[in-house]
Protein backbone atom coordinates (compact mmCIF):
# COMPACT_ATOMS: atom_id res chain seq x y z
CA UNK A 1 0.00 0.00 0.00
CA UNK A 2 1.56 3.22 -0.92
CA UNK A 3 2.40 5.82 1.65
CA UNK A 4 -0.38 8.24 0.60
CA UNK A 5 -2.83 5.62 1.12
CA UNK A 6 -1.85 4.40 4.88
CA UNK A 7 -4.70 4.96 6.41
CA UNK A 8 -6.00 3.44 9.45
CA UNK A 9 -9.73 2.69 9.06
CA UNK A 10 -13.21 4.25 10.18
CA UNK A 11 -12.54 6.54 13.66
CA UNK A 12 -16.07 6.74 15.23
CA UNK A 13 -16.09 9.77 17.89
CA UNK A 14 -19.47 9.85 20.01
CA UNK A 15 -19.90 9.87 23.85
CA UNK A 16 -22.54 7.25 23.41
CA UNK A 17 -21.06 3.82 23.76
CA UNK A 18 -24.08 2.53 22.66
CA UNK A 19 -24.00 4.38 19.43
CA UNK A 20 -20.06 3.47 19.00
CA UNK A 21 -20.87 -0.09 19.40
CA UNK A 22 -23.39 -0.28 16.85
CA UNK A 23 -21.64 1.00 14.31
CA UNK A 24 -18.93 -0.03 14.71
CA UNK A 25 -19.62 -3.88 14.82
CA UNK A 26 -21.91 -3.09 11.71
CA UNK A 27 -18.51 -1.43 9.91
CA UNK A 28 -16.36 -4.32 10.74
CA UNK A 29 -18.98 -6.94 9.29
CA UNK A 30 -18.56 -5.08 6.45
CA UNK A 31 -14.99 -6.15 6.35
CA UNK A 32 -13.59 -2.46 7.42
CA UNK A 33 -11.40 -1.62 10.41
CA UNK A 34 -12.65 0.39 13.22
CA UNK A 35 -11.47 2.91 15.84
CA UNK A 36 -13.90 4.00 18.60
CA UNK A 37 -12.78 7.57 20.79
CA UNK A 38 -15.15 8.94 22.91
CA UNK A 39 -14.34 12.21 22.29
CA UNK A 40 -12.39 14.69 20.12
CA UNK A 41 -9.41 15.21 22.40
CA UNK A 42 -9.15 10.97 22.46
CA UNK A 43 -9.18 11.53 18.51
CA UNK A 44 -6.59 14.22 17.98
CA UNK A 45 -4.62 12.61 20.13
CA UNK A 46 -4.45 9.35 17.97
CA UNK A 47 -3.82 11.42 15.22
CA UNK A 48 -0.53 11.67 15.90
CA UNK A 49 0.28 7.94 15.01
CA UNK A 50 -2.12 7.23 12.07
CA UNK A 51 -4.45 9.42 9.91
CA UNK A 52 -8.17 7.97 9.61
CA UNK A 53 -9.56 7.13 6.16
CA UNK A 54 -13.18 8.34 7.49
CA UNK A 55 -13.92 9.94 10.03
CA UNK A 56 -17.63 9.56 11.64
CA UNK A 57 -18.49 11.81 14.74
CA UNK A 58 -21.59 13.14 16.53
CA UNK A 59 -21.85 16.47 17.34
CA UNK A 60 -23.01 17.37 20.75
CA UNK A 61 -20.10 15.96 23.24
CA UNK A 62 -18.43 16.80 26.00
CA UNK A 63 -15.19 18.88 25.40
CA UNK A 64 -14.88 19.97 22.01
CA UNK A 65 -17.89 19.20 19.73
CA UNK A 66 -18.31 17.68 16.60
CA UNK A 67 -18.37 20.52 14.19
CA UNK A 68 -15.36 22.27 15.95
CA UNK A 69 -13.25 18.91 15.52
CA UNK A 70 -14.87 18.77 11.70
CA UNK A 71 -13.44 22.53 11.14
CA UNK A 72 -9.51 20.91 12.38
CA UNK A 73 -9.80 17.97 10.73
CA UNK A 74 -10.60 20.36 7.51
CA UNK A 75 -7.49 22.76 8.49
CA UNK A 76 -5.69 19.66 8.26
CA UNK A 77 -7.06 18.27 4.93
CA UNK A 78 -7.89 14.50 7.35
CA UNK A 79 -11.64 13.46 5.65
CA UNK A 80 -13.98 12.83 4.98
CA UNK A 81 -15.86 13.23 7.90
CA UNK A 82 -19.40 12.33 7.86
CA UNK A 83 -21.48 13.74 10.65
CA UNK A 84 -24.38 12.19 12.82
CA UNK A 85 -26.80 13.50 15.17
CA UNK A 86 -29.55 13.73 17.04
CA UNK A 87 -30.36 17.38 16.17
CA UNK A 88 -32.14 17.38 12.62
CA UNK A 89 -32.65 21.22 12.65
CA UNK A 90 -31.70 22.95 9.50
CA UNK A 91 -29.14 25.19 10.95
CA UNK A 92 -27.11 21.97 12.74
CA UNK A 93 -27.51 20.41 9.11
CA UNK A 94 -26.21 23.20 7.50
CA UNK A 95 -23.58 24.27 9.74
CA UNK A 96 -22.37 20.31 8.99
CA UNK A 97 -22.23 20.78 5.57
CA UNK A 98 -20.76 24.24 5.49
CA UNK A 99 -17.93 22.88 7.34
CA UNK A 100 -17.10 20.60 5.06
CA UNK A 101 -18.95 17.30 6.15
CA UNK A 102 -19.49 14.81 3.30
CA UNK A 103 -23.10 13.57 4.54
CA UNK A 104 -25.13 14.13 7.57
CA UNK A 105 -27.53 10.96 9.55
CA UNK A 106 -29.46 11.83 11.70
CA UNK A 107 -30.23 9.56 14.93
CA UNK A 108 -31.66 7.39 15.13
CA UNK A 109 -30.04 6.20 11.74
CA UNK A 110 -30.63 2.77 10.53
CA UNK A 111 -27.36 0.98 10.14
CA UNK A 112 -28.19 -0.27 5.73
CA UNK A 113 -28.15 3.46 5.84
CA UNK A 114 -25.03 4.12 7.94
CA UNK A 115 -23.47 1.31 5.65
CA UNK A 116 -24.06 3.83 2.41
CA UNK A 117 -23.16 7.30 3.61
CA UNK A 118 -20.02 5.09 4.54
CA UNK A 119 -19.68 3.29 1.00
CA UNK A 120 -20.36 6.78 -0.79
CA UNK A 121 -17.61 8.68 1.29
CA UNK A 122 -15.12 5.64 0.94
CA UNK A 123 -15.79 5.46 -3.00
CA UNK A 124 -12.68 8.40 -3.03
CA UNK A 125 -10.41 6.01 -0.63
CA UNK A 126 -7.89 4.21 -2.35
CA UNK A 127 -7.72 0.82 -0.97
CA UNK A 128 -10.97 1.36 1.23
CA UNK A 129 -14.02 -1.41 0.27
CA UNK A 130 -17.32 -1.77 2.12
CA UNK A 131 -18.17 -5.73 1.35
CA UNK A 132 -21.97 -5.55 0.97
CA UNK A 133 -23.45 -6.45 3.86
CA UNK A 134 -27.29 -7.98 3.28
CA UNK A 135 -28.74 -7.09 6.62
CA UNK A 136 -31.77 -9.33 6.93
CA UNK A 137 -34.49 -7.32 5.78
CA UNK A 138 -37.30 -5.85 8.95
CA UNK A 139 -39.77 -8.51 8.29
CA UNK A 140 -37.83 -11.68 7.00
CA UNK A 141 -39.10 -14.92 7.87
CA UNK A 142 -37.13 -17.00 9.45
CA UNK A 143 -36.52 -20.49 9.72
CA UNK A 144 -34.30 -23.88 8.68
CA UNK A 145 -36.71 -26.55 10.50
CA UNK A 146 -38.29 -28.78 7.77
CA UNK A 147 -41.54 -27.47 9.21
CA UNK A 148 -40.62 -24.04 7.97
CA UNK A 149 -38.74 -24.73 4.82
CA UNK A 150 -42.17 -26.21 4.03
CA UNK A 151 -43.92 -23.09 4.85
CA UNK A 152 -41.51 -21.29 2.41
CA UNK A 153 -41.89 -23.63 -0.24
CA UNK A 154 -45.85 -23.25 -0.27
CA UNK A 155 -45.07 -19.21 0.28
CA UNK A 156 -43.04 -19.37 -3.39
CA UNK A 157 -45.80 -21.81 -5.11
CA UNK A 158 -48.43 -19.81 -3.88
CA UNK A 159 -47.07 -15.96 -4.01
CA UNK A 160 -47.16 -15.30 -7.93
CA UNK A 161 -50.87 -16.90 -8.20
CA UNK A 162 -54.19 -14.56 -7.08
CA UNK A 163 -55.40 -17.10 -5.00
CA UNK A 164 -56.84 -16.20 -1.35
CA UNK A 165 -54.98 -17.76 1.36
CA UNK A 166 -55.50 -19.11 4.71
CA UNK A 167 -52.84 -19.16 7.32
CA UNK A 168 -53.56 -20.75 10.70
CA UNK A 169 -51.75 -21.43 13.63
CA UNK A 170 -51.36 -19.94 17.14
CA UNK A 171 -50.80 -16.89 18.36
CA UNK A 172 -47.22 -15.28 17.73
CA UNK A 173 -46.20 -17.91 15.47
CA UNK A 174 -45.53 -15.50 12.43
CA UNK A 175 -48.96 -15.86 10.55
CA UNK A 176 -48.72 -11.79 9.51
CA UNK A 177 -45.15 -12.48 8.36
CA UNK A 178 -46.22 -14.93 6.00
CA UNK A 179 -49.09 -12.87 5.07
CA UNK A 180 -46.26 -10.24 4.33
CA UNK A 181 -43.89 -12.57 2.48
CA UNK A 182 -46.96 -13.64 0.63
CA UNK A 183 -47.24 -10.07 -0.93
CA UNK A 184 -43.82 -9.80 -1.16
CA UNK A 185 -43.14 -11.91 -3.09
CA UNK A 186 -46.34 -11.73 -5.36
CA UNK A 187 -47.01 -9.00 -8.61
CA UNK A 188 -48.45 -6.94 -6.16
CA UNK A 189 -45.56 -6.18 -4.04
CA UNK A 190 -45.30 -2.08 -5.55
CA UNK A 191 -48.90 -2.30 -4.39
CA UNK A 192 -50.11 -1.56 -0.57
CA UNK A 193 -50.27 -4.27 2.11
CA UNK A 194 -53.11 -3.44 4.98
CA UNK A 195 -53.26 -5.20 7.88
CA UNK A 196 -56.50 -5.39 9.70
CA UNK A 197 -57.16 -7.43 13.25
CA UNK A 198 -60.88 -8.10 13.53
CA UNK A 199 -60.58 -8.89 16.83
CA UNK A 200 -59.16 -5.57 17.41
CA UNK A 201 -61.95 -3.39 16.63
CA UNK A 202 -65.34 -3.19 17.90
CA UNK A 203 -67.75 -4.70 15.75
CA UNK A 204 -69.75 -1.84 15.20
CA UNK A 205 -67.04 -0.06 13.65
CA UNK A 206 -65.68 -2.69 11.38
CA UNK A 207 -67.73 -2.42 8.61
CA UNK A 208 -66.77 0.80 7.61
CA UNK A 209 -63.36 -0.13 8.87
CA UNK A 210 -62.95 -2.56 6.11
CA UNK A 211 -65.46 -0.62 3.54
CA UNK A 212 -65.40 2.88 4.48
CA UNK A 213 -68.01 5.06 4.92
CA UNK A 214 -69.37 8.60 3.92
CA UNK A 215 -69.72 11.90 5.36
CA UNK A 216 -72.74 11.71 7.59
CA UNK A 217 -73.26 7.88 7.38
CA UNK A 218 -72.86 7.95 11.21
CA UNK A 219 -73.25 10.43 14.25
CA UNK A 220 -69.22 11.36 13.85
CA UNK A 221 -68.75 10.57 10.28
CA UNK A 222 -67.91 14.12 9.03
CA UNK A 223 -65.96 13.29 5.94
CA UNK A 224 -65.45 10.11 3.68
CA UNK A 225 -63.15 7.81 5.11
CA UNK A 226 -61.80 5.34 2.88
CA UNK A 227 -61.95 1.85 4.38
CA UNK A 228 -59.31 -1.12 4.16
CA UNK A 229 -60.42 -2.38 1.02
CA UNK A 230 -59.81 0.81 -0.77
CA UNK A 231 -56.53 1.71 0.70
CA UNK A 232 -55.32 -1.99 -0.14
CA UNK A 233 -56.47 -1.62 -4.42
CA UNK A 234 -54.25 -3.52 -6.47
CA UNK A 235 -52.15 -4.72 -3.30
CA UNK A 236 -53.09 -7.50 -0.10
CA UNK A 237 -55.63 -6.89 2.27
CA UNK A 238 -54.76 -8.91 5.19
CA UNK A 239 -57.51 -10.21 7.99
CA UNK A 240 -56.02 -10.77 11.07
CA UNK A 241 -58.15 -12.90 13.67
CA UNK A 242 -60.88 -13.39 10.99
CA UNK A 243 -62.26 -16.97 13.07
CA UNK A 244 -63.67 -13.42 15.57
CA UNK A 245 -65.89 -11.79 13.13
CA UNK A 246 -69.61 -10.87 13.76
CA UNK A 247 -71.43 -13.29 11.41
CA UNK A 248 -73.21 -10.42 10.05
CA UNK A 249 -70.14 -8.76 8.85
CA UNK A 250 -69.27 -12.25 7.02
CA UNK A 251 -72.23 -12.16 5.37
CA UNK A 252 -71.33 -8.75 4.08
CA UNK A 253 -67.30 -9.59 3.39
CA UNK A 254 -68.97 -13.00 1.25
CA UNK A 255 -70.79 -10.60 -1.20
CA UNK A 256 -68.15 -8.41 -1.55
CA UNK A 257 -65.43 -11.31 -2.25
CA UNK A 258 -68.01 -12.69 -4.39
CA UNK A 259 -69.01 -9.98 -6.22
CA UNK A 260 -65.59 -7.55 -6.15
CA UNK A 261 -67.47 -4.57 -5.70
CA UNK A 262 -69.00 -2.91 -2.65
CA UNK A 263 -70.48 0.28 -1.15
CA UNK A 264 -68.90 2.59 1.73
CA UNK A 265 -71.35 2.46 4.45
CA UNK A 266 -73.72 5.71 3.78
CA UNK A 267 -72.41 5.60 0.04
CA UNK A 268 -74.59 4.92 -3.06
CA UNK A 269 -71.08 4.91 -5.04
CA UNK A 270 -70.60 0.86 -6.20
CA UNK A 271 -66.33 0.42 -5.68
CA UNK A 272 -64.97 -2.09 -7.81
CA UNK A 273 -62.10 -3.59 -5.68
CA UNK A 274 -58.81 -5.93 -7.06
CA UNK A 275 -57.68 -6.99 -3.43
CA UNK A 276 -56.51 -10.40 -2.68
CA UNK A 277 -57.29 -11.99 0.89
CA UNK A 278 -54.65 -13.37 3.17
CA UNK A 279 -56.62 -14.20 6.43
CA UNK A 280 -55.45 -15.62 9.37
CA UNK A 281 -56.92 -17.59 12.40
CA UNK A 282 -55.89 -18.96 15.57
CA UNK A 283 -59.24 -20.91 15.71
CA UNK A 284 -59.89 -23.70 14.67
CA UNK A 285 -61.97 -22.36 11.64
CA UNK A 286 -63.63 -26.22 10.85
CA UNK A 287 -64.84 -26.51 13.86
CA UNK A 288 -66.26 -22.96 14.20
CA UNK A 289 -68.31 -23.90 10.54
CA UNK A 290 -69.93 -26.79 12.67
CA UNK A 291 -70.95 -24.94 15.25
CA UNK A 292 -72.66 -22.31 13.24
CA UNK A 293 -70.31 -19.77 14.32
CA UNK A 294 -68.76 -18.88 10.87
CA UNK A 295 -70.46 -18.76 7.64
CA UNK A 296 -69.08 -22.37 5.31
CA UNK A 297 -69.43 -20.66 2.05
CA UNK A 298 -66.94 -18.01 3.48
CA UNK A 299 -64.58 -20.28 4.67
CA UNK A 300 -64.28 -21.86 1.49
CA UNK A 301 -63.43 -18.59 -0.22
CA UNK A 302 -60.87 -17.85 2.06
CA UNK A 303 -59.40 -21.04 2.50
CA UNK A 304 -58.53 -21.40 -1.08
CA UNK A 305 -54.65 -22.47 0.28
CA UNK A 306 -54.04 -23.23 3.21
CA UNK A 307 -50.63 -22.69 5.21
CA UNK A 308 -50.39 -23.65 8.64
CA UNK A 309 -47.95 -22.55 10.55
CA UNK A 310 -46.79 -24.99 13.88
CA UNK A 311 -46.09 -23.51 16.94
CA UNK A 312 -42.38 -23.14 18.06
CA UNK A 313 -42.59 -25.90 20.31
CA UNK A 314 -43.04 -28.35 17.35
CA UNK A 315 -39.67 -26.54 15.70
CA UNK A 316 -37.15 -25.97 18.33
CA UNK A 317 -34.23 -26.46 15.98
CA UNK A 318 -35.32 -22.78 15.05
CA UNK A 319 -35.23 -21.63 17.78
CA UNK A 320 -31.60 -20.88 17.94
CA UNK A 321 -31.32 -19.15 14.74
CA UNK A 322 -34.43 -16.83 15.89
CA UNK A 323 -32.81 -16.12 19.56
CA UNK A 324 -29.71 -14.59 17.98
CA UNK A 325 -31.46 -12.90 15.28
CA UNK A 326 -33.83 -11.11 17.44
CA UNK A 327 -30.97 -10.13 20.21
CA UNK A 328 -29.12 -8.27 17.87
CA UNK A 329 -32.02 -6.60 16.35
CA UNK A 330 -33.20 -5.69 20.05
CA UNK A 331 -29.45 -4.26 20.66
CA UNK A 332 -29.76 -2.64 17.23
CA UNK A 333 -32.91 -0.81 17.68
CA UNK A 334 -32.74 0.24 21.46
CA UNK A 335 -28.93 1.33 20.18
CA UNK A 336 -27.40 -1.37 23.02
CA UNK A 337 -24.14 -2.57 23.21
CA UNK A 338 -24.48 -6.20 21.15
CA UNK A 339 -24.49 -9.45 22.97
CA UNK A 340 -24.64 -12.90 22.93
CA UNK A 341 -26.30 -15.74 24.24
CA UNK A 342 -23.56 -18.30 26.16
CA UNK A 343 -23.93 -21.92 24.68
CA UNK A 344 -25.45 -22.77 27.99
CA UNK A 345 -27.86 -19.99 27.71
CA UNK A 346 -29.22 -20.79 24.06
CA UNK A 347 -29.34 -24.79 24.90
CA UNK A 348 -31.87 -23.55 28.09
CA UNK A 349 -33.97 -21.33 25.73
CA UNK A 350 -34.14 -24.10 23.19
CA UNK A 351 -35.64 -26.37 25.56
CA UNK A 352 -38.20 -23.69 27.46
CA UNK A 353 -42.07 -23.66 26.44
CA UNK A 354 -43.32 -21.05 24.39
CA UNK A 355 -46.79 -20.41 25.01
CA UNK A 356 -46.79 -16.97 22.89
CA UNK A 357 -44.51 -18.83 20.16
CA UNK A 358 -42.22 -16.48 18.10
CA UNK A 359 -43.71 -13.54 19.59
CA UNK A 360 -42.60 -14.55 23.08
CA UNK A 361 -39.36 -15.88 22.25
CA UNK A 362 -38.73 -12.32 20.10
CA UNK A 363 -39.71 -10.15 23.83
CA UNK A 364 -37.81 -12.75 26.00
CA UNK A 365 -34.48 -11.56 23.77
CA UNK A 366 -35.49 -7.90 23.66
CA UNK A 367 -35.63 -8.44 27.42
CA UNK A 368 -32.18 -10.04 28.01
CA UNK A 369 -30.58 -7.37 24.98
CA UNK A 370 -31.59 -4.62 28.45
CA UNK A 371 -31.27 -6.70 31.48
CA UNK A 372 -28.54 -8.89 31.12
CA UNK A 373 -25.30 -7.61 32.79
CA UNK A 374 -22.71 -8.88 30.60
CA UNK A 375 -21.84 -9.16 27.03
CA UNK A 376 -22.30 -12.75 27.29
CA UNK A 377 -26.26 -13.91 28.44
CA UNK A 378 -26.09 -16.77 30.94
CA UNK A 379 -28.57 -19.20 31.76
CA UNK A 380 -29.05 -17.33 35.17
CA UNK A 381 -29.99 -14.24 33.44
CA UNK A 382 -32.91 -16.07 31.85
CA UNK A 383 -34.53 -17.19 35.27
CA UNK A 384 -34.39 -13.34 36.20
CA UNK A 385 -36.36 -12.57 33.59
CA UNK A 386 -38.93 -15.27 33.95
CA UNK A 387 -39.85 -13.60 37.36
CA UNK A 388 -39.79 -10.53 35.63
CA UNK A 389 -42.34 -11.76 33.76
CA UNK A 390 -44.85 -13.94 36.22
CA UNK A 391 -45.21 -10.60 38.05
CA UNK A 392 -45.24 -8.09 35.69
CA UNK A 393 -48.58 -7.27 33.26
CA UNK A 394 -46.67 -4.19 31.59
CA UNK A 395 -45.19 -7.41 29.53
CA UNK A 396 -48.61 -7.95 28.61
CA UNK A 397 -49.44 -4.09 27.66
CA UNK A 398 -45.97 -3.07 25.60
CA UNK A 399 -47.05 -6.06 23.52
CA UNK A 400 -50.70 -5.03 22.79
CA UNK A 401 -48.87 -1.11 22.42
CA UNK A 402 -46.15 -2.39 20.00
CA UNK A 403 -48.66 -4.28 18.40
CA UNK A 404 -51.60 -1.62 18.29
CA UNK A 405 -48.47 1.30 16.69
CA UNK A 406 -47.32 -1.76 14.20
CA UNK A 407 -50.87 -1.67 12.68
CA UNK A 408 -51.23 2.07 12.79
CA UNK A 409 -54.29 1.68 15.07
CA UNK A 410 -56.03 4.94 16.03
CA UNK A 411 -57.09 5.85 19.96
CA UNK A 412 -54.40 3.66 20.98
CA UNK A 413 -53.85 5.53 24.52
CA UNK A 414 -57.73 5.75 24.73
CA UNK A 415 -58.37 2.46 24.14
CA UNK A 416 -55.69 1.12 26.64
CA UNK A 417 -57.22 3.37 29.31
CA UNK A 418 -60.49 2.15 28.65
CA UNK A 419 -59.28 -1.41 28.74
CA UNK A 420 -57.12 -1.07 32.24
CA UNK A 421 -60.91 0.53 34.03
CA UNK A 422 -62.65 -1.96 32.73
CA UNK A 423 -60.41 -4.53 33.45
CA UNK A 424 -60.20 -3.05 36.71
CA UNK A 425 -63.33 -2.18 37.62
CA UNK A 426 -64.76 -6.17 36.94
CA UNK A 427 -61.74 -7.62 38.96
CA UNK A 428 -63.00 -5.45 41.79
CA UNK A 429 -66.83 -5.84 41.33
CA UNK A 430 -65.95 -9.95 40.82
CA UNK A 431 -64.02 -9.90 44.60
CA UNK A 432 -66.35 -7.76 46.09
CA UNK A 433 -69.91 -9.94 44.68
CA UNK A 434 -70.67 -7.05 42.91
CA UNK A 435 -70.96 -4.42 45.37
CA UNK A 436 -70.26 -1.22 44.03
CA UNK A 437 -69.13 0.94 47.08
CA UNK A 438 -66.41 -2.38 48.22
CA UNK A 439 -65.16 -2.50 44.73
CA UNK A 440 -64.71 1.19 44.68
CA UNK A 441 -62.86 1.24 47.98
CA UNK A 442 -61.38 -1.62 47.30
CA UNK A 443 -59.87 0.52 43.66
CA UNK A 444 -58.95 3.64 46.26
CA UNK A 445 -61.62 4.94 44.12
CA UNK A 446 -64.77 7.08 44.90
CA UNK A 447 -68.05 5.15 44.24
CA UNK A 448 -68.65 7.90 41.70
CA UNK A 449 -66.16 7.43 40.02
CA UNK A 450 -66.52 3.45 39.35
CA UNK A 451 -70.10 4.28 39.02
CA UNK A 452 -69.55 6.43 35.67
CA UNK A 453 -66.88 4.72 34.46
CA UNK A 454 -69.23 1.41 34.24
CA UNK A 455 -71.42 3.36 32.39
CA UNK A 456 -68.83 4.44 29.97
CA UNK A 457 -67.62 0.67 29.53
CA UNK A 458 -71.20 -0.12 29.04
CA UNK A 459 -72.30 2.82 26.35
CA UNK A 460 -69.20 2.09 24.52
CA UNK A 461 -69.78 -1.99 24.41
CA UNK A 462 -73.41 -1.64 23.32
N1 LIG B 1 -40.16 -17.17 11.41
C1 LIG B 1 -39.97 -15.96 11.92
N2 LIG B 1 -38.83 -15.30 11.69
C2 LIG B 1 -38.62 -14.07 12.22
N3 LIG B 1 -39.49 -13.43 13.00
C3 LIG B 1 -40.65 -14.04 13.28
C4 LIG B 1 -40.95 -15.33 12.74
N4 LIG B 1 -42.17 -15.69 13.16
C5 LIG B 1 -42.61 -14.67 13.93
N5 LIG B 1 -41.72 -13.68 13.99
C6 LIG B 1 -41.87 -12.43 14.77
O1 LIG B 1 -42.69 -12.74 15.89
C7 LIG B 1 -43.66 -11.74 16.10
C8 LIG B 1 -45.05 -12.33 15.95
O2 LIG B 1 -45.29 -12.65 14.60
P1 LIG B 1 -46.70 -12.36 13.89
O3 LIG B 1 -47.26 -11.06 14.34
O4 LIG B 1 -46.53 -12.57 12.45
O5 LIG B 1 -47.53 -13.55 14.55
P2 LIG B 1 -49.06 -13.90 14.39
O6 LIG B 1 -49.14 -15.35 14.24
O7 LIG B 1 -49.66 -13.05 13.29
O8 LIG B 1 -49.59 -13.48 15.79
P3 LIG B 1 -51.14 -13.19 16.25
O9 LIG B 1 -51.92 -14.41 15.91
O10 LIG B 1 -51.01 -13.00 17.72
O11 LIG B 1 -51.56 -11.97 15.50
C9 LIG B 1 -43.38 -10.65 15.09
O12 LIG B 1 -42.60 -9.65 15.68
C10 LIG B 1 -42.61 -11.36 14.01
O13 LIG B 1 -41.73 -10.46 13.38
Amino acid sequence: MAKSDDRSGIWIVDDDRGVRFVLAEALRDAGLEVREFEDAAGMRKALGEATPALVITDVRMPGEGGLALLDALRAQSIGPVIVMSAYTDVATTAAAYRAGAVDYLAKPFDLDQALAAVQRALADVPHMEVAPVTAVPAHALLGESPAMREVFRLIGRVAASDLNVLVTGETGTGKELVARALHEESARHSKPFVALNTAAIPSELLESELFGHEAGAFTGATRRVAGRFEQAEGGTLFLDEIGDMPLILQTRLLRVLAGGEFYRVGGRELIRCNVRIVAATHQDLDARVAAGQFRADLKHRLDVVRIELPPLRQRRSDIPLLAQHFLATAARELKLAPKRFSKAALKAVAQREFPGNVRELENLCRRMAVIAAGTEILPADLGKSTDMQRGDWTDGLRDWAERALERGQADIHTRAREALDRVLMEAALAANEGHRQHAATALGVGRNTLTRKLGASRERRK
